[in-house]
Parts: structure tokens; sequence; C-alpha cells
């Protein structure tokens, strides 16, 4: 009989539910032993993901809390905004450690969830009990905690990008600016018009411009870690690719620093967090050169003409800004080595 802890997955047949299957597969104290779908119940996963024919044999499971419990230790997530807070309150009370991927636990206000995402949020109670995963800055606080709110693919890049200039006061957090674009697996695996092939194919967008649910959990991260409020200019873009995000962030410098004094900083500040790179100088991070892997690479470049910095700051959106980090997430949970089950090299070309 396996040792292994098993893993739940509540909506395995979107983009970041599948990304989990595909990462469990090699993680050596973990499986997945219940795959569960709202709308397909009963069928056999590989039908619909002839990927992983001979891989799953399994049918999946229906949503149904006592039924994960006796199948599984833990549950991940991974379904649409306001889905995750209606469900999580019972997997909680049957006993399981819940890691919800989507956005129904990372703001600590309800009324801001209610602005940004339109839907009714959590009780408050159960947003109080959510740790913010953001496993490099606040991994520590997600050492043996039953449940975890998983950051955003944008926050992700966007926060490790800009957390260690924030805290140690290089720049001015008043003037930062976040120009992000992303990959299309980023908007799931439904569809609709604005990710249609003709749409998207020899074409780049701007989108919910000033409206994007990840600038309140942006500004919540970067407000505590200036220990006043921060408030920033966010605008994402769609990039006709399957998988990537990149961040590229502008902020006033404080006084007179290098590229060197930046790559000193975020060296110190990440050491021992073997998921975030930082680039030598004079070389700025491409979002290939993370593809399919757990990475967040960075580079920096100041500007002494207009003491500016630019930080480059690159993930893959389903693996460091979904699955990865929900698994990472896992391994910090349960007492483990974070890197159980993610050392994957990028796929490159
Ligand atoms: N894609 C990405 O890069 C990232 C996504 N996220 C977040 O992760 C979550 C999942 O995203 P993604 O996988 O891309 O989305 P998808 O749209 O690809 O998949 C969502 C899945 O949720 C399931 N679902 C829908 N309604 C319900 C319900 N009422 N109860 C249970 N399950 C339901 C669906 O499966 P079924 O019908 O079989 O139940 C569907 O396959 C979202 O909140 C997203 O914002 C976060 C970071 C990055
Ligand atoms: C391309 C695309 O549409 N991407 C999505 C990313 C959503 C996501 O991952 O985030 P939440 O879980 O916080 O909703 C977007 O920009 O809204």
């Amino acid at each position: 009989m396996s040792s292994k802890v098993k893993v739940a997955i509540i909506g395995s047949t979107g983009y970041g539910g599948v990304e989990l299957i595909r990462l469990l597969a090699s993680h050596p104290q973990a499986e997945v032993t219940s795959v569960i779908s709202s709308s397909s119940a009963g069928a056999p996963i590989a039908e619909g993901f002839p990927h992983l024919t001979e891989i799953r044999t399994d049918l999946l499971d229906d949503v149904n809390p006592e039924l994960i419990k006796s199948k599984a230790d833990v549950v991940f997530i991974a379904t649409p905004a306001g889905i995750a807070a209606k469900l999580v309150p019972s997997l909680l009370e049957v006993g399981l450690k819940v890691i919800d991927i989507s956005g129904d636990y990372r703001l600590k206000s309800r009324e801001q969830y209610e602005m940004w995402y339109k839907k009714e949020a959590a009780d408050q109670i159960y947003i109080d009990q959510a740790v913010y995963g953001l496993s490099e800055i606040y991994g520590d606080a997600v050492r043996g905690v039953d449940f975890v709110s998983n950051p955003g693919c944008f926050p992700t890049a966007t926060l490790l990008g800009l957390v260690p200039a924030v805290k140690a006061g290089f720049i001015d957090p008043s003037t930062i600016i976040i120009d992000a674009k992303t990959g299309v697996s980023g908007a799931g695996r439904g569809v609709n018009l604005g990710t249609h092939f003709s749409e998207l194919n020899e074409n780049f967008k701007a989108y919910k411009l000033n409206k994007h649910q990840h600038i309140p959990e942006i500004e919540q991260v970067l407000s505590d870690a200036a220990g006043k409020p921060v408030i920033t200019t966010f605008t994402t873009h769609l990039v006709p690719m399957t998988r990537g995000i990149m961040s590229t962030i502008y902020a006033s410098v404080n006084g007179t620093l290098t590229d060197e004094d930046f790559v000193s900083l975020y060296r110190n500040y990440y050491e021992g967090r073997p998921f975030v790179r930082v680039r030598n100088t004079g070389t700025w991070p491409t979002t290939k050169e993370v593809w399919g892997s757990n990475y967040c690479d960075i580079g920096f470049s100041v500007d002494e003409r207009t003491g500016r910095v630019t930080i480059i700051s690159v993930i893959d959106n389903l693996v460091k800004g979904a699955a990865g980090q929900a698994i990472q997430n896992l391994n910090l949970m349960l007492g483990w080595d974070e890197t159980l089950g993610l050392k994957f090299v990028p796929t490159y070309p």
C-alpha cells in the first residue's frame, strides 16, 4: 500500500487542474486519488484528455466533500471565481486540507473582493483563516496550516519582482507602473470570442484596463511590504502564445543605485529559495526560459537619465502562476522540502 499523501482535484478538467495532474504524476510523496468534475462525473478523464491515456485510467468523481474525504487528505480547488467561496467551509469541515487556486480567498477585505470580482465574497471567518501562499514571501506562514489561498498568476510574477525593492526602500512605491503580458491559457479552457484563434493570432491587445481583479491583490501585498498603503497602475495584455507571463515594472529609484545593487539585493533576499533566479546585469529573461517550469526569473535595468528602474519578471502562468506554486504550498503545508516534485528544467526551445 502506498504511503503517499492522497490528493484530490476539484476542477480537474480545466487548465489549472490538468496541469496539477501533470506535475503531481512525478511527485515523490503525493498522488492524485480523485479527479473531480461538476459536469462530467462518471466519465473517464482520459476520454476528454487523450494525452492522459494510460496515465489516468480513472473516472471523474462528483463534487461531494464526504466522498473526497474518503479518498483524499488534501484537496486542490481549481474552479472559476465564486465557487470556492461556497465550497471551502464544507471541505474544511470534513477535515480536508485545502489549497484554493482561485481568487476567492486572496483579498482580506470582502468589500474589495465584491468590488473587483463582482461576486459575493466568502465568509470573513474563512478569509481570515486562509494563508496567502506567495511561497517566497510568505512561505514560513504556510508551514503546517490547513488552508492556503494560492496567489494569482500576474501577482506572482509582479510581486516577486517588486517586494525586495519595496521592503529595502530601493524604490518609491508611489511611482510603480506595471505593464504585464500573458499567454492565452491564463483565460482557462472555456471558449469565448476574445480568445478565438482568428481574434488572437497576429494580434496584441490590452484588456481590463484599470479594472483587473489582480490590482487589489498586488496592492494588498505591496502595502504590507511598504508598511503603508500603496496604489499602482497595472495593465494587462494578451499575447498570441499559449503559456507565459512577463511583468515589466517601472519605478523611481531612491538615491543612486546601480543594476549591481538590485542584483545583489534580490540574490540576498531570495537566497535558499531555488525557484527565483536573478539574472546577471545586462541580461533579461524571456517567457520561453521558464516555460513548463516553476521558476520566476528576474532582471533589472536602472536608467541614470530618468532615475527609474525597469524590472522584468517572467513565469509560466500554469506552473509558478498556478499548479506549480500550489504544489510548492502543499510541500510547505506538509513540512516537506518545497521543491519536491517541482524540479523541472524549462522546456526549451
Ligand atoms: N489559467 C491560469 O493560468 C490560472 C488560473 N487561475 C485560477 O484558477 C482557477 C481555474 O482556472 P483554469 O483552470 O484556467 O479554468 P478553466 O476554465 O480551464 O477550468 C475551470 C474548471 O472548473 C470546473 N467548474 C466549473 N464550475 C464548477 C462548479 N460549479 N463546481 C465545481 N467545478 C466547477 C470546470 O470543470 P467541470 O465542468 O468538469 O466541473 C472547469 O474545467 C480560476 O479561478 C483561475 O482564475 C489562477 C492562476 C493562473
Ligand atoms: C488571459 C486571461 O484572461 N487571464 C486571466 C487570469 C486570471 C487568473 O488567473 O486569475 P484569478 O484566479 O485571480 O481570477 C485574467 O487576466 O483575468
